[in-house]
């Protein structure tokens, strides 16, 4: 009898008309699986954690306003996931309004801080003396303008259009062309197969020692592995404990990075291994150079065999 899995159930920060929802419907065809907002990005990864979902979407970076802490710590602490896919996705906002309303009777405005921070010189010469209020997500925002709870969001345009909202002004972006990054992420299990244009993503936290960032770049840069991402996060434990947030290039059934890792498994107090997965950004990983391949890694052991079993 054939089996039919039932659909994967893919959650994401919600609701409907996020950014995060593009992105999920440009990445995921509808008939991979069913989709479920999330009122947070911890509330999208908790709901993974508990098998209330199989996969969950969250933005990880943006070009402009650079890493969303809430996916970041999300990541690093808590039950182990893994990032399974990376999806990039432009960002353009508009302000958007109930039909009727003016620019001028707009008193209060809200959005996500990445959305607010991505457009707070327009918003201050659009709305002036009008303090920005945070929201859980562009989408949240614009479903409470047309709750009546708001005057204005700063929102996609498809959320504007979801909550039947007129666009007061279009693009307000402080620049143009941003771009944000989301990942998608399950519970562990088997690997994204190598597709030879692949990132690893870890967090390290490194030791209280002279020299311990140094030893932890120089274990990629040794074997000529190129890092895309990189950046410290407080451990929160105490005032000057960092872990180090980063992407390398690679998967971690090559060689050079299975190296790479077992040795920060070495130098470092902890290292979490956040998934290898193919390259989306539309790049081409740097060319392997040639004391670096999988070939030359397993002439390099059998070398060493021989050396040990006393044949030089
Ligand atoms: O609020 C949304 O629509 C999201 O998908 C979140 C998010 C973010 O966290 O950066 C995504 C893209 C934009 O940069 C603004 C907000």
């Amino acid at each position: 009898m054939p089996v039919t899995r039932p659909p994967t159930r893919f959650a994401y920060l919600g609701p409907e008309g996020t950014f995060a929802e593009s992105a999920l419907v440009s990445a995921v065809a509808a008939e991979e699986g069913t989709r479920q907002p999330a009122p947070s990005v911890a509330a999208a990864l908790a709901a993974v954690r508990a098998g209330d979902a199989d996969a969950a979407l969250v933005p990880m970076e943006n070009s402009v306003e650079g890493s969303v802490p809430a996916t970041m710590d999300g990541l690093a602490d808590g039950d182990p996931l893994l990032i399974t896919r990376e999806v990039f996705m432009p960002v353009g906002f508009v302000l958007a309004a109930r039909p009727g309303t003016q620019l001028a009777d707009v008193r209060s405005v809200a959005s996500h801080p990445h959305a607010l921070a991505q457009t707070a010189r327009r918003l201050t010469e659009l709305l002036p003396g009008i303090v920005p209020l945070p929201a859980t997500s562009t989408a949240e925002a614009a479903r409470q303008v047309a709750a009546g709870e708001l005057d204005a969001a700063v929102c996609a345009p498809i959320a504007a259009r979801r909550y039947r909202l007129d666009v007061l002004v279009d693009e307000v972006a402080d620049r143009s062309g941003a771009v944000t990054r989301f990942v998608l992420v399950a519970p562990p299990g088997p690997l994204p197969e190598p597709t030879g244009n692949d990132k690893t993503s870890l967090v390290a936290v490194v030791g209280d020692r002279t020299g311990a960032l140094l030893e932890l770049l120089g274990e990629f840069g040794v074997r000529g592995i190129s890092l895309t991402r990189i950046e410290s996060r407080p451990t929160r434990e105490r005032l000057g404990a960092y872990s180090f947030s980063l992407d390398c290039e690679g998967h971690v059934g090559d060689a050079r990075v299975g190296e790479a890792l077992a040795a920060l498994h070495r130098v470092c107090d902890d290292v979490r291994f956040l998934g290898s997965y193919p390259r989306a950004d539309g790049r081409e990983n740097k060319p392997v150079t040639d004391v670096s391949t999988d070939a030359a890694f397993a002439e390099a052991s059998t070398w060493l065999a021989r050396v040990r079993a006393g044949r030089p």
